[in-house]
């Protein structure tokens, strides 16, 4: 009987090479000098030269034998990617074990993703004890306190048809609660899939997707299907809250807790009381307001601003975000330990443009809807495309997705007197594009008055100096990756950009 270590190399590991006096042995090594595994397999996503330097530093410390696996991530925040690399590692691992032997994955080195995948595959297919280590702490066991389902897991397959096969496998034939979206793309039958395996369950459902892709009717959907249809299901848009009433707003507050606060007022968590809670725009929630988001799940229980004791609640949590949560995480905008608690079923609601076959589909069916709703006002004439105008809609590219395609419709139908919404009528329900202009002007980049006058230099610093620090966040200041992120041609060149705005690494 032995144990394997499954690893990813990380940044700090390779500088214990040189620099040990400094980051001490890095993880890795950490853990194997404790005596506990007998064999590591180690994903490197590393140059060759610091990777082999690296095996020969290990080699003349450790016996355990070490096996190197080079893999190459266009990004180490690649979630797909880095569960594709790690599952095949695994799956050949426990292949080549004897009956008996054991498995532990290394949270530490590496992404957030990194570690979110080993923590998604130990608590699904491949059971494994999780370790993770530090200087302070030494190398103990983590303790990962939920479970993640199998079925739920973020979209990370590239095995579509499979896929769809295995997740739509068992369901009921009908599922009226979800006929109000309109699709028939792979893309989003998959979606809807999961959607349904997911509702009856009270687990916690995170649904991301780009403005307009139909978050908010998914979750309406979701709840309609779970064993709480009839409770109440409560909408909170989180970006819409100011920062300093986030609190009192979910959790309720008592009399006299702050100027204002003339009446004891429940909170939207006690609203949903024995229902579902929709936390929509959820990565705009303001870091304080998370702590305390998490506690509530948690326990199960919120206080109310300027309360003592506590009141249990029951309340089911779906949340939706247009951002990707993991990398809001892995940028550190978003607390870990809440992504990992919202997280438990991923559903990627894909845009419109990668929604195949779906866009003539929605035309026809929304414009029925629009029919429907007008066909009371008094002088309506129900509205069909001509052939031109539904080419010409086919062919827009929807950057608002639904939402834009649906209010398209509406104007052409208000602007139509005849039956036959033509191309140019179907022209001008595009040309008004007022979101994109008001959007321009709230850009703080590239709204500013030109007439004022602009310092544009500034302006490009303020940008530059931004990725720069982003880059080198998520990429644990990995030159030539953070290099490759921004588009630059090198390392070096990375590097004298960095000099430049003075950003350290
Ligand atoms: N597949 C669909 N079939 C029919 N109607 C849809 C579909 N997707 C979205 N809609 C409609 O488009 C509009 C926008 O959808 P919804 O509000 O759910 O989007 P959202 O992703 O939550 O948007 P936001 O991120 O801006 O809040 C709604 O009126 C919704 O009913």
């Amino acid at each position: 009987m032995g144990t394997t270590l499954v690893s990813w190399l990380g940044r700090t590991d390779l500088r214990a090479v040189a620099e040990s006096h400094q980051v001490g042995l890095g993880p890795v090594a950490q853990a194997l000098q404790t005596g506990r595994f007998d064999r590591l397999e180690l994903l490197c996503d590393y140059g060759q030269d610091e990777v082999a330097c690296y095996l020969a530093w290990i080699h003349d410390q450790f016996e355990a034998p070490v096996t190197p696996h080079h893999i190459t991530l266009d990004s180490p925040t690649d979630f797909g990617a880095i569960y594709r690399h790690a599952r095949q590692v695994v799956a050949d691992t426990v292949e080549s074990q004897q009956e008996g032997d054991n498995l532990a994955f290394h949270l530490s080195p590496g992404t957030p993703a990194m570690a979110a995948v080993w923590i998604i595959l130990a608590k699904t297919r491949f059971p494994a004890e999780l370790i993770e280590s530090s200087i302070p702490g030494g190398v103990r066991t983590a303790s990962i306190p939920f479970d993640i389902a199998a079925d739920f897991l973020p979209d990370l397959l590239n095995h579509p048809d499979r896929e769809l096969e295995r997740l739509t496998a068992g369901l009921p034939p009908a599922a009226p609660e979800f006929s109000a979206i309109i699709h028939q793309s792979p893309a989003m039958q998959r979606a809807i899939a999961r959607a349904r395996r997911a509702a009856p369950r009270s687990i916690p459902v995170l649904i991301e997707g780009e403005s307009g892709t139909g978050k908010e009717l998914l979750a309406r959907a979701i709840h309609q299907a779970s064993p709480r249809r009839n409770r109440s299901f409560v909408t909170v848009n989180c970006g819409a809250i100011a920062p300093d009433l986030v609190e009192s707003e979910l959790f309720g507050h008592e009399k006299g807790a702050f100027t204002g606060a003339a009446a004891r007022r429940a909170g939207y968590f006690e609203a949903a009381h024995t229902g579902t809670l929709f936390l929509d725009e959820i990565g705009e929630l303001p870091k304080p307001a998370q702590v305390k988001l998490l506690r509530a799940l948690q326990e199960g229980e919120v206080i109310r601003v300027g309360a003592t004791s506590a009141t249990s609640v029951d309340v089911r949590i779906l949340a939706a975000t247009n951002r990707t949560l993991v990398e809001e995480v892995a940028g550190g905008r978003f607390r870990e330990d809440l992504f990992y608690r919202l997280a438990v079923a991923v559903i990627r609601l894909p845009p419109l443009r990668e929604r195949e076959g779906d866009t003539g589909l929605l035309l026809d069916r929304l414009l029925d809807q629009v029919n429907c709703e007008s066909e009371t006002e008094p002088g309506y004439t129900p509205k069909k495309l001509s052939v031109g105008a539904r080419r010409l809609l086919i062919e827009h590219p929807w950057p608002g997705n639904v939402r834009e395609m649906q209010n398209t419709l509406r104007r052409a139908a208000v602007w139509t007197p005849g039956p036959v919404v033509d191309t140019e009528d179907a022209r001008d329900a595009l040309l008004p594009r007022p979101r994109s202009k008001e959007g321009i002007e709230q850009d703080p980049i590239l709204g500013q008055d030109i007439v004022q006058g602009v310092d544009l230099k500034a302006i490009i610093d303020r940008v530059e100096r931004h990725y720069l620090e982003r880059a080198i966040e998520v990429t644990a200041g990995n030159k030539s990756r953070a290099a490759t992120l921004l588009g630059l041609g090198n390392a070096t060149t990375l590097t004298n950009w960095l000099k430049k705005h003075g950003v350290q690494t």
